[in-house]
């Protein structure tokens, strides 16, 4: 059985990666939102949250953690909208 340090140093290198596709995450949101502004769309649209979540559970290999990850999800889309209804009064 690995020690904690090593099973540490493995969370260490996954949260790295989640970092880096969460920002560009983050950016495509960005992008999303200036398409939504430019065109007169609302921020939220619960037909594609649902889509979102549906797609991630599927996407799990092990489905006994369909729970944490439609939380996970729902988590990741509320910081989505939050970034989006910021813009939207910075004007950025
Ligand atoms: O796809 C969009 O329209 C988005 O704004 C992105 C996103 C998401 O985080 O996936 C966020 C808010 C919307 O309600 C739906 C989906």
């Amino acid at each position: 059985m690995k020690d904690l340090k090593t099973y540490r140093a493995q969370i260490d290198e996954i949260d790295k990666k989640l970092i880096d596709l969460f920002e560009q995450r983050l950016d495509i949101v960005t992008n999303i939102h200036k398409v939504k502004k430019n065109n007169d769309i609302p921020i939220v649209n619960e037909l594609r949250e649902a889509e979102v979540i549906s797609q991630a559970i599927c996407n799990l290999n092990n489905k006994t953690y369909s729970d944490e990850i439609t939380e996970y999800m729902k988590a990741i889309i509320a910081i989505s909208r939050k970034l989006q209804l910021k813009s939207k009064d910075t004007g950025n």
